[in-house]
């Protein structure tokens, strides 16, 4: 704290406009005092690796399922697929997990779909984030699941589980699945409904989106399944490729590993789980140094 600048003080709309500001030294925090009234704090060093980025929108699916967008550092490169660092300060030092980037590498804002772990470190705290709050992230995301780590195919599937859709929901805004695969197949299992996060968006909102629309509603299709719950599939991806329900249901041939391409990310045991019934069926693993017929992320690991 003792060589932050000076604080400024003021409404918040008065100082967010400022954060993006080149005269504003990088690692201001916009923090509420007890008057309600914003303050540019610094509490935060300078961190070469991570930019402080504003919080512009929450959304809770859940009490265990959050979503939020961020401003977007200008020189932040990404690949759609990739995941960052993300985090905040806490005591003085940054609190990273890492974090799929839902957005695509096209777009002014970055979003983020959460899980809240109550006894989470960083979680217990980011699940109260708020419009206009700062959360710090890496400039140097990475990660597999990219389309250039699976040689070109017929289908093209995203298999999630959980927050494990995050990296997915950044791909299917890339039109560059759509000119590579005849269809992308995206399924996401949850345990209960309200945690099918962006559904709505997808069936609804993107089909009409100015320049993907057409795509999407040629090429996408989308397969959600609840577990615990009462739903139209309730059954694990595991079981519906083995039963063959899913390619039943959305008519289309069966898994091949000649033709068809995955990408997986989902909780250890999913992982698990899928990656043995590919490799059983003959697929092989992908990655940047020679691309294959299926690529793997975790959506999390156990600690
Ligand atoms: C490559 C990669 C990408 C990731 N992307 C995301 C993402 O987009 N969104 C996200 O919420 N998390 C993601 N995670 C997990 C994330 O890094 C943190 O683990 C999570 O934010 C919880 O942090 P925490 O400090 O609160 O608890 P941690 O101490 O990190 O986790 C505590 C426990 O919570 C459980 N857990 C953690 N994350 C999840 C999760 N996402 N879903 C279900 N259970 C979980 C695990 O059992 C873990 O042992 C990713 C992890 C990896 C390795």
């Amino acid at each position: 704290m003792s060589d932050a600048p000076t604080p400024s003080a003021g409404t918040f709309s008065d100082i967010l406009p400022k954060l993006s500001a080149s005269e504003v030294p990088t690692g201001l925090l916009p923090v509420e005092g007890q008057d309600g009234v914003w303050h540019l704090a610094s509490p935060t060093k300078e961190y070469g690796h991570l930019y402080p980025a504003t919080v512009l929108t929450v959304h809770h699916w859940t009490d265990r399922l959050f979503s939020f967008t961020t401003t977007r550092d200008p020189g932040l490169r990404f690949e759609n697929g990739q995941f960052a660092m993300i985090g905040i300060e806490v005591d003085g030092k940054p609190l990273l997990r890492a974090y799929s980037i839902a957005s695509p590498n096209y777009a002014d804002e970055m979003e983020f779909l959460s899980i809240a772990v109550p006894e989470g470190p960083l979680t217990s705290r980011l699940r109260h984030v708020k419009v206009g709050d700062t959360v710090l992230i890496g400039r140097k995301p990475t990660g597999t699941l990219l389309l250039d780590n699976l040689r070109p195919g017929r289908n093209l599937y995203f298999l999630s589980t959980g927050t494990g859709l995050a990296p997915f929901m950044s791909l299917i805004k890339d039109p560059d699945c759509y000119e590579r695969f005849e269809h992308v197949i995206l399924s996401h299992t949850v345990r209960i409904s309200g945690e099918l996060a962006y559904a709505n968006h997808i069936r609804h909102e993107l089909p009409e989106h100015e320049f993907l629309g057409e795509d999407v509603s040629g090429k996408l299709l989308y397969y959600p399944a609840v577990t615990r719950e009462d739903f139209a599939v309730t059954e694990r991806i595991t079981k519906l490729i083995e039963s063959g329900k899913i390619f039943t249901d959305l008519n289309i041939p069966e898994l091949d590993p000649e033709h068809d391409r995955v990408m997986i990310c989902g909780s250890p045991e999913m992982l698990a789980d899928t990656e043995a019934l590919l490799q059983a069926r003959g697929f092989d693993e992908g990655n940047m140094s020679k691309p294959g017929a299926y690529v793997v992320e975790k959506a999390f690991a156990e600690r």
